[in-house]
């Protein structure tokens, strides 16, 4: 046992000749914030998509809490507890909040003789809006519709939607959470990441966003060309410091540690 909530050992990505990511180790520990770096093109979504099941690696190993998994799909992900919050068609337009936070999730009314065949909306709400106070959340109305929610309400409510999924100390990945983001609405998911993260859930996020990483991170983890060239924690760098491993400029042999 680590004490890691998500490890990676030795992962290799090959599309063919393409070495999309190699020998990258990773290791998560509980309620930390890994944000994780890298140009066009380093491999940040393949790693994604080998931490959320989405993709089986080529070589190398994972383990959740110690264990070894084997994940196969999403689902697999999904039930050692790892959760990807997905941008694209993550929500259904034409419901409401209440109605996407409990997607798979639905509550039925209950008559004398068992359940019946509706939504019980009223008790969907109350737990939907149950979640979002607990997350400290404030975006809109659980009844309003999703397509009517600014991009920031979106992210939110997307984020808040792959939490509730996850058990207490569960593992969320997120791919540029803030792209397409202004100000304000970037603070409102900085501000969700921190609370997540101090009700002990780890996240790793992909970003090109360096302000947000500095913001929310514990730690910096960078790509380059598949290959894992920093790993360090937040406070012990700096942006030139970070651009310059992002670019390769400030790549020297090995792995910077520490
Ligand atoms: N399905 C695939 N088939 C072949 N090559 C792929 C495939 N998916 C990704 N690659 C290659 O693997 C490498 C890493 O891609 P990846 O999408 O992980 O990078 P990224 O860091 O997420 O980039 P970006 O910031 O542009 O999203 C790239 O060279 C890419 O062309």
């Amino acid at each position: 046992m680590s004490g890691a909530a998500f490890e990676l050992k030795n992962i290799n990505v090959h599309y063919g000749y393409a070495r999309a990511l190699e020998q990258v180790s990773l290791v998560v520990r509980p309620g930390e914030v890994v944000a994780l770096l890298g140009d066009n093109g380093a491999g940040k979504s393949t790693l994604l998509k080998v931490m959320s099941g989405a993709h089986v690696p080529t070589a190398g190993e994972l383990f959740v809490s110690g264990e070894r998994v084997h994940f196969k799909s999403p689902r697999d992900a999904s039930a050692s507890g790892v959760q990807m919050v997905y941008q694209d068609l993550a929500l259904v337009e034409a419901m409401d909040i209440a109605g996407n936070l409990m997607l798979g999730r639905e509550r039925l009314m209950h008559g004398p003789l068992g359940w019946l065949g509706f939504l019980d909306r009223k008790a969907m709400r109350r737990e939907s809006q149950r979640e979002l106070d607990a997350l400290g959340v404030r975006t809109a109305p659980v009844t309003r519709s999703v397509e009517m929610l600014s991009g920031g309400q979106r992210q939110v409510i997307a984020i808040a939607r792959s939490s509730a999924r996850l058990p207490e100390h569960g593992v969320l990945l997120m791919d540029e959470p803030t792209a397409a983001l202004g100000h304000e609405q970037t603070e409102l998911v900085e501000s969700l990441i921190r609370t997540l993260a101090a009700r002990g859930v780890s996240i790793v996020v992909v970003t090109h966003n360096l302000p947000l990483a500095s913001a929310v991170s514990d730690r910096i983890v960078v790509l380059n060309r598949g290959r894992k060239v920093a790993d360090v924690p937040t406070g012990e760098t700096d942006k030139d410091t970070v651009v310059g491993w992002i670019t390769g400029a400030s790549v020297q042999a090995g792995v910077l540690q520490h």
